[in-house]
C-alpha cells in the first residue's frame, strides 16, 4: 500500500490516498502504521477519499485507533496532498470531514502548495454538544477536580472536544501525568483534548497539548482554535491570535460577525513509502 507522510507543524500523520487504494480496518492500520518503532511512526492515520459533497473527504484515527472528527493540521495536509499530486488543480477546495464540509485556499510556491488558510466553521459552546459535563450554557472558566486539585477550563468544541487550561508555566508542566487524567476524566463523556496555555500578550499565547488519543503532540489545529475561542470569551486577547506550539505557529482569528474561525498555517511533505 502506498503512502505518504506529512506534518503540520510538526503533528505527523501517515496518509493514505483512497481514490487508489483500499483500507479495510482503518482503526487497525492507525495503531499499527502509528507506532514509532514497530510501524512507520506518526500520530495517526489519515485516508484521502471521494465525496459526493465535497472535493474530498478526510477520515482521521488517532494513535489509538480512534476516530476524530476533525483535524486542523490534518485538513492542511490534506489540501496540498490534493494539489500537489495532482487530485485538483484549484487553489480553493472543499473537504468533507465529521466536523462538516470545510473550506481551504491554497497558497502555492513553485507549483507546490507552501500553507493552507481554513475555514474551521463556527465554535461549539454548549456543554452538551462538546461534550463536557456542565451546568449553563457555556463551559467558561468553569472549575473541574484533577487527581484532586481544582483547575479552571474554558471548553471548546471544534467538531472534536477540547479543555482549555491556563497555567503559569507551560515549559515545566507534568503533561504525562496531568494529561491522561483530563483527558479520560468523567465529565467528557467522548474523553477530551486538553490544552495548556500562557498567554504572553494581546496577540501571542504559548501552548501544549495531551491529545484525546495520541498523547502529547507538537502541535494541534483544533486546539489551537480552541484556544484563541477560549482567550477570546475570557477577555485575554483580541480575535487574531499567534498560537505558539511545540512544533511551530499557527495564525488564528475568530470573526465574530461570521462566527467562524480561520487558522493558517503550513504543510509538508516528509517521504513517500510503500507498506508491505
Ligand atoms: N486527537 C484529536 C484529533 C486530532 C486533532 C489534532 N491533531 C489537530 O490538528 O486538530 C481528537 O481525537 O479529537
Amino acid at each position: 500500500m502506498k503512502f505518504t507522510k506529512m506534518q503540520g507543524i510538526g503533528n505527523d500523520y501517515v496518509y493514505v490516498n483512497c481514490f487508489e487504494e483500499k483500507v479495510e480496518d482503518p482503526s487497525a492500520l492507525a495503531i499499527q502504521v502509528s507506532d514509532r518503532h514497530f510501524g512507520i511512526g506518526s500520530d495517526g492515520l489519515i485516508l484521502i477519499c471521494p465525496s459526493e459533497v465535497a472535493d474530498c473527504e478526510m477520515a482521521m484515527y488517532n494513535a489509538d485507533g480512534s476516530r476524530g472528527e476533525m483535524c486542523g493540521n490534518g485538513v492542511r495536509c490534506v489540501g496540498k496532498y490534493m494539489y500537489d499530486y495532482g487530485l485538483t488543480d484549484k487553489t480553493e477546495i472543499t473537504v468533507e470531514t465529521l466536523a462538516g464540509i470545510k473550506t481551504l485556499q491554497l497558497f502555492v510556491e513553485n507549483g507546490k502548495v507552501a500553507k493552507v488558510r481554513v475555514d474551521m466553521g463556527s465554535p461549539i459552546l454548549t456543554p452538551a454538544e462538546i461534550p463536557v459535563v456542565a451546568e449553563g450554557d457555556k463551559a467558561v472558566d468553569e472549575p473541574i477536580l484533577v487527581d484532586g486539585k481544582e483547575y479552571h477550563m474554558t471548553c471548546v468544541s471544534m467538531g472534536n472536544p477540547h479543555a482549555v487550561v491556563y497555567v503559569d508555566d507551560v515549559d515545566n508542566l507534568p503533561i504525562e501525568e496531568i494529561g491522561p487524567k483530563f483527558e479520560s476524566h468523567e465529565r467528557f463523556p467522548r474523553r477530551v483534548n486538553t490544552e495548556f496555555v500562557k498567554v504572553l500578550d494581546r496577540h501571542t499565547v504559548q501552548m501544549r497539548v495531551w491529545e484525546r488519543g495520541s498523547a502529547e503532540t507538537l502541535a494541534c489545529g483544533t486546539g489551537a482554535c480552541a484556544v484563541a475561542v477560549s482567550c477570546i470569551l475570557n477577555g485575554l486577547t483580541e480575535d487574531e491570535v499567534t498560537v505558539k506550539l511545540l512544533g511551530g505557529d499557527l495564525e488564528i482569528q475568530w470573526d465574530q460577525e461570521k462566527n467562524k474561525v480561520y487558522m493558517t498555517g503550513p504543510a509538508t511533505v516528509v517521504f513517500d513509502g510503500e507498506l508491505k
